[in-house]
């Protein structure tokens, strides 16, 4: 799973840069006393106060710690919030959490500066406030540079309901989830753990194929759906056409939907109103001997392994030895306690309730998510005598649906690259990793990913998190292959399990090296998945001509009143891999949403290609394709590598082949480039520190290069293979 440096970690640290940037401000707000404006004066004098009694915590926290304790089952309410991806999910959670106080809301965090106020006073309290409130669910980098959510996050908050008793409020832990396709996973975990949700719908762009897919996640998971619109206060808001498309397309009733601004915070207690009145109380027996679902972990470097749990029945306390049902260890919680976002040691944590935990484990691995916390020693353990709690209902681990290699840019610095791909494989257990030697870029990983855009991250988080840039080859999909009777992989395939045959006898090939020759091949089956697009109807034949080329099966076409059209398709995953979307995109001019869920396996008629430099296979740009489209995408990939590949002081041959069959020959011509020549001239004989810079300059551009046999290759060769589909 995606996680990192999880948002509970980076909550803290915000927390605490929050008041250091405070604190920090208000110094530099004092140089400038002598020239402020009266109010400023008075500005300070609250900064004061209001810091003498700042401990970093906000005041729904302070409450919610005091109090959950005492708030009984049956005002405890877990929900997820889902939404098509930027429909204002994490903006809404944020203003949950700003309405109970659990983050201050802009103008309020102690030191806030007033209107009128020094410039530099006001940049201060602006730096503090934006550290304090900005996307505060969103707190991985790659998350806020991108703007979505890749990693679900969990806040407890105490909300009293309209009109309800203040001495009795509710304790409502709300689970924000990724809304991209690649993350459903994380969405369906998150959804295990409560017994309902909030479906977003943005009432400018109505339902989407998304909002969709995770409707149908959740109704699969037996929860409660809430529909709520958001973004009402935007000028173009149609609320209107939203609300029938809700019960056209959704089949949901639209008698009690809330209408809410996460820009605004209008509607956000209508919000949370349904969510206390139409949610069901978690099913679980404070008395009984304890049961948590483990739902989510991520990997503190200081700490371990933190997890994530929701107490089923009984009760979790510090200090309980703990087991999981999968797992044989043992472990004691050293620490456990409340997300708000931020992590709040308590004392216990009761059923119904959410809540993290430390126990010192440090891998990973063993914090299976689906799996079942039980306490073998401590107030919830089973009595003696009496048989083992069994496991609570679990679910499915995620499987990577693709895989591509990464390599170091420099060879030597392979040590390098694995102490930083096993440090983020440390956060992100969906991810999978094999150690590969390619005969072209030597050694790397192979790595498995739950999609393309989960793939991005992970590359862009080695670049941010440890400054390590890589080569990665294009992504493939994982083929099931039946070989010819008396037949075996052949030695050498990247990864054993691989290569071994399942219970249906057939073996899994996830890298193009890996296809065996065609001869040994029986069958093959690609996977498949249900596409489901939503688009203007007038993009209705350019989407269905974009569908045909790439291998999509109708399977059920539906018109809205709206006047979209929701396409569903049947379609090789591979092809969606292809830049797919993107195609989609332009052929729709931005307008269409898609969404996939997996479909199983169909056989196929699939075919490796090879590419040769100056008559050598290169594995790290070979690749698999429809037999029908092979060649056609063979010559582009010819053609775009002439392009990319820089002239060397040699010819190069670009070819590729079809076993022995070569179907495509490119030629680069050869260039002699003498940097120490200018116009013709060399640089003069007595100039040796220029000679010496051009030369260092000449060395830092080829270390972003991998020599491939005596050819320079960028990671743009590699793009060419993955555009192929173009
Ligand atoms: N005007 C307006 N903008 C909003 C509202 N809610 C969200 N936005 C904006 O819409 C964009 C997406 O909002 P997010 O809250 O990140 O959406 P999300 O659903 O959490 O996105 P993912 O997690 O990536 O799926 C951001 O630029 C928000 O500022 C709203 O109610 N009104």
């Amino acid at each position: 799973m995606l996680a990192a440096a999880s948002g509970a970690r980076a909550a803290t640290a915000r927390a605490r840069s929050w008041a250091a940037a405070f604190v920090a401000g208000g110094l530099r707000a004092d140089a400038s006393w002598g020239r402020s404006r009266a109010g400023l004066g008075r500005w300070f004098g609250a900064t004061a106060a209001a810091l003498a009694d700042f401990d970093g915590v906000p005041p729904g926290v302070k409450k919610l710690l005091s109090e959950y304790e005492s708030v009984p089952l049956e005002r405890t309410r877990n929900f997820s919030i889902i939404a098509h991806v930027d429909h204002g999910k994490s903006t809404l959670a944020d203003r949950m959490l700003e309405l109970v106080g659990n983050i201050y809301k802009p103008g309020e965090a102690p030191g806030a500066a007033p209107p009128g106020s020094t410039k530099a006073a006001m940049a201060a309290a602006k730096a503090a406030e934006s550290v304090a409130n900005e996307q505060v669910l969103d707190s991985l980098k790659v998350e806020r540079e991108r703007g979505i959510t890749v990693k679900a996050q969990t806040a407890s908050l105490l909300y009293v309901p309209s009109g309800g008793d203040p001495d009795k409020p509710y304790l409502l832990n709300l689970i924000d989830t990724p809304g991209h396709v690649d993350f459903a996973y994380e969405v369906s975990r998150s959804l295990a753990a409560c017994q309902g949700a909030l479906l977003l719908v943005d009432c400018t762009q109505g339902v989407q194929a998304q909002t969709v897919a995770n409707l149908s996640t959740a109704r699969k998971s037996g929860l409660e759906i809430i529909p709520a619109l958001t973004k009402i206060d935007l000028p173009n808001a149609d609320p209107e056409p939203a609300l029938e498309q809700i019960e056209s397309v959704l089949r949901l009733p639209t008698d009690d939907v809330p209408w809410t601004s996460g820009k605004t915070g209008d509607g956000v207690t209508d919000a949370l109103d349904a969510v206390v009145r139409r949610l069901g109380m978690p099913k679980g027996r404070p008395d009984a001997p304890t049961r948590a679902l483990l739902f989510d972990s991520w990997y503190d470097e200081f700490r371990g392994v933190i997890c994530v749990l929701q107490v089923v029945d009984g009760v979790l306390e510090k200090g309980d030895r703990v087991q999981t049902s999968h797992g044989d260890s043992q472990y004691v919680i050293s620490e456990l306690g409340l997300l708000t976002p931020g992590r709040h040691p308590v004392r216990r944590i009761l059923a119904g309730q959410v809540g993290y935990v430390v126990t010192g484990m440090r891998d990973p691995r063993e914090a299976r998510v689906g799996d079942t916390v039980v306490v073998v020693q401590g107030a919830g353990a089973t009595p003696a005598g009496e048989p083992p709690v069994g496991p609570l209902p679990g679910f499915e681990p995620s499987k990577p649906m693709v895989f591509a290699s990464i390599f170091p840019v420099d060879t030597s610095d392979f040590d390098g690259l694995r102490v930083a791909v096993e440090k983020l494989a440390l956060t992100d257990s969906s991810v999978t990793l094999v150690k590969e030697n390619s005969s072209s870029l030597g050694f790397g990983f192979r790595c498995g990913f739950l999609g393309l855009l989960h793939m991005d991250v992970f590359h862009q988080r080695l670049a941010d998190e440890f400054d390590m840039p890589v080569i990665a080859t294009a992504p493939m999909v994982p083929y099931r292959i039946e070989l010819e009777a008396g037949h075996s992989m052949p030695a050498g395939a990247a990864g054993t399990e691989a290569a071994t045959p399942d219970e249906d006898g057939l073996i899994t090939v996830e890298r193009p090296d890996d296809f065996p020759d065609p001869n040994i091949i029986r069958r093959t089956f690609e996977p498949m998945v249900k596409a489901s697009v939503i688009a203007p109807s007038e993009a209705y034949s350019s989407i269905m001509s974009l569908m045909q080329t790439h291998r999509g099966r109708s399977d059920e076409i539906s018109y809205l009143d709206d006047g979209r059209v929701l396409m569903k398709y049947i379609m090789p995953w591979q092809e969606v891999v292809t830049n797919f979307f993107d195609k989609l995109k332009s052929a729709t001019a931005g307008y269409a949403t898609f969404d996939y869920e997996p479909a199983g396996y169909e056989a196929s008629n699939v075919v490796k290609i090879d590419m040769l430099l100056n008559g050598a296979p290169v594995d790290s740009l070979s690749f698999v394709a429809h037999r029908s489209s092979a060649e056609v995408q063979g010559r582009r990939v010819a053609q775009r590598l002439r392009a990319v590949i820089r002239r060397q002081q040699f010819e190069v041959v670009i070819q590729a082949a079809f076993g022995k069959k070569i179907f495509a020959r490119e030629r680069i011509p050869p260039y002699r480039k003498d940097v120490l020549s200018r116009s013709g001239k060399t640089v003069g004989g007595g100039d040796l520190t220029r000679k010496r810079k051009l030369l260092e300059k000449q060395k830092k551009g080829k270390a972003r290069m991998r020599s491939v046999g005596n050819v320079q290759l960028s990671q743009e060769a590699f793009h060419a293979v993955l555009s192929r589909g173009e």
